[in-house]
């Protein structure tokens, strides 16, 4: 549905975006990600048609941006990071406005227009001043706009900046009903945590470069090379004695004792450790919790985009 090939911008001498290759398929929910700078909204730009690459190409379905600009035009529907309303217009004129120059008339436009308010749940507030709403308002109103010419795809920049939590629920929430609608969404942030709930797929860029392109799931696994295990005993005492009898097994790299828990690293590769909660009963430990530390999505980030391992 979407794909880029050797995608690059380049600026004087400087890479805004430097051979990004991208394959996205029908229904895709793509989180694009990176730090302010990276490439996204000039990624975004591109295959929506409004900048030219310096090479490189981009598809959205098997129309080149070169060649074809028209055709892809009526397929995407693109929401920029910030973008102005009127001061003058109410919601539903606001709307009107933009049907009319999808050339949408008469009571389709009146009916679309509606329909597209009510997708994006924002029905209560058809005669207010759209700069009077608030900023969860308009971008979901910025949304409505872009989904007015029913685009397969979808090209969202930042749409969850700047918005209280309560509106990024709802927006999440969005995001993934028009998932469900079937369309193919290129979503971008600057923090994975945010959206890697809502997304299928993740692409990690930094500065022009992408980094990642995967599974939330597989994402995690690439930082993670080493499993690693909290263990708390019902005696706080015990836990020098945990230290003592896993140092130096097989599976086992290091102990990290803590004050209320150990942490224990497991050996690269090692997945497979029934055993070691066994010995540690064997040998008379009242255990109160043995699980595998969850590394959280900010570290793996953090550690993708600095080209760096979490340390273990
Ligand atoms: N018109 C331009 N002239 C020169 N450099 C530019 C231009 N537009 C973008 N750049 C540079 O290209 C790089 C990528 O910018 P881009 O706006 O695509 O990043 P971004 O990931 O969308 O960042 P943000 O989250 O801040 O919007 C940046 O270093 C930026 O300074």
């Amino acid at each position: 549905m979407i794909k880029t090939v050797d995608l690059t911008k380049k600026y004087g001498d400087a890479f805004a975006i430097k051979s990004i290759d991208l394959d996205l398929e029908a229904g895709d929910l793509f989180g694009f990600i990176g730090p302010n700078g990276a490439g996204k909204t000039t990624t975004m730009r591109i295959i929506a048609t409004l900048l030219e690459p310096s090479w490189g190409e981009a598809y959205v379905c098997g129309h080149s941006v070169h060649t074809h600009p028209k055709e892809i035009r009526r397929l995407v529907g693109y929401m920029p990071d910030f973008f102005g309303v009127y001061d003058d217009m109410t919601v539903v004129e606001y709307l009107e406005f933009f049907a009319a120059a999808y050339r949408i008339s008469g009571k389709q436009r009146e009916d679309r227009v509606s329909e597209m308010l009510d997708v994006v749940d924002l029905d209560f507030k058809r005669d207010a001043f759209a700069n009077t709403l608030s900023r969860g308002q308009t971008q979901r109103l910025g949304l409505a706009r872009t989904l007015l010419h029913d685009p397969q795809v979808l090209l969202l920049d930042e749409p969850l900046s700047g918005l209280d939590p309560r509106a990024r629920i709802e927006m999440r929430n969005l995001l993934r009903k028009l998932g469900e609608m079937g369309k193919t969404i290129i979503v971008s942030s600057h923090i994975l945590p945010e959206l890697a709930d809502v997304c299928n797929k993740v692409g990690i860029i930094d500065r022009g470069e992408l980094k990642q392109n995967a599974k939330v799931t597989e994402i995690i696994k690439m930082v993670r090379q080493h499993t690693v295990l909290v263990i708390q005993t019902t005696n706080r005492d015990s836990l020098d004695q945990v230290a003592r009898l896993l140092e130096g097994h097989e599976k086992v790299q290091g102990t990290e004792p803590g004050d209320d828990a150990i942490r224990v690293v497991l050996k690269a590769g090692v997945e497979e450790y029934s055993d070691l909660p066994r010995l540690l009963i064997e040998n008379g430990i009242d255990l109160r919790r043995f699980s595998e530390e969850q590394l959280d999505l900010e570290s793996a980030f953090m550690a993708l985009t600095q080209g760096t391992s979490r340390r273990m």
